[in-house]
């Protein structure tokens, strides 16, 4: 087997929430597709990014985050993340260097051993921008006690650009030689409604910390075309429903006469415009769907 050869395969990268997951997929994908947000557990759907180089092809999967299931999406999500696990070629085990190594760490790498343990798992420091070299190398020698001997690890700065070459280094070296799995240049095969609802959802979350991550879906009901001449920029008219649990969740989501929805919708819109290069006109509608993360009917309506 050559060197030179073209290698290609699945990737997932793991870790606590906020330890710079969806960070680190856009930044090796170069453009915005994976959700990131300053709150815990944003990523419900398998997000995929695809990073295209001359000898190599890394479709990036992912997972929404690892947890205790208590209700039954929290079942569904750790299937689904079991799946994932088992299915792709490298698992990257983000920890970031400016936090110690704790008990959620070592449970989620048990969890990998246990659920897919011919999945090999690289090691990834992240945010290395944020320490001194000596803690970076500190870090480096605890992951690798946690994994063990064979298994790589690499310190990253997302942010910064730092050492992502490396990465895609090491992760190719961890990918059998193969064909591309997608054409050049194609970024994404993730459907354009889930991006919608993730954008949706990531605005209505903003600057929110309480339980209400857990109770918010969204569903696009409509994506229509308006019909424009030839040299007008295309105009998409796009309605989608932000379903809570109580009407409770359902004020804090549209604010003073309407005030914060309409904020939502701004801040959502000119995502949705930047990734379908079309203008949009955004029509957002909550309403409440009593305990639907214990209702399987509802839960399939609303694609989990
Ligand atoms: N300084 C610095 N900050 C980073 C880096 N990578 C991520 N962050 C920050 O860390 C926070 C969490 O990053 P995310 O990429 O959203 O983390 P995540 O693991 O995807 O989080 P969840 O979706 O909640 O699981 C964000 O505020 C990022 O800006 C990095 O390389 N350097």
């Amino acid at each position: 087997m050559s060197d030179d050869e073209f290698r290609s395969g699945f990737v997932c990268f793991v870790g606590r929430p906020n330890t710079g997951k969806s960070t680190l997929t856009n930044a090796l994908v170069g453009e915005k597709i994976a959700i990131t947000s300053s709150r815990p557990q944003t990523t419900r759907h398998t997000i995929r990014g695809i990073v295209n180089r001359d000898d190599t092809q890394l479709i990036l999967v992912d997972t929404p985050g690892l947890h205790r299931p208590r209700t039954l999406l929290g079942k569904r999500l750790n299937d689904l993340v079991r799946d994932t696990y088992s299915e792709v070629d490298a698992i990257g085990l983000c920890i970031p260097a400016d936090e110690k190594i704790g008990p959620g760490d070592r449970w989620i790498a048990e969890q990998l051993k246990e659920m897919a343990p011919k999945t090999p798992i690289v090691g990834l420091v992240t945010k290395i921008d944020k320490v001194k070299p000596e803690r970076i190398a500190q870090q480096l020698m605890a992951i690798s006690a946690l994994l063990g001997p064979d298994a790589e690890v690499v310190p990253v700065s997302a942010v910064k650009g730092k050492q992502l070459d490396v990465v895609v280094d090491v992760l190719r070296g961890l990918m059998e030689p193969g064909p591309a799995f997608y054409p050049d240049g194609e970024l994404t095969d993730e459907p354009e409604e889930t991006l919608m609802a993730e954008f949706i959802r990531e605005a209505a979350l903003e600057g929110i910390h309480d339980e209400l991550p857990h109770s918010l879906a969204v569903v696009i009901e409509e994506v229509i075309e308006r019909e424009r001449d030839d040299n007008q920029t295309p105009m998409i008219d796009v309605h989608a429903i932000l379903y809570v649990e109580r009407s409770s969740q359902k004020g804090i989501i549209i604010g003073k006469h309407g005030a914060r929805l309409k904020e939502v919708g701004t801040a959502a819109r000119k995502q949705i415009e930047k990734v379908l290069g079309a203008k949009v006109y955004l029509d957002l509608h909550v309403k409440v769907a009593k305990d639907w993360q214990r209702d399987p009917k509802q839960m399939g309506k609303l694609g989990f």
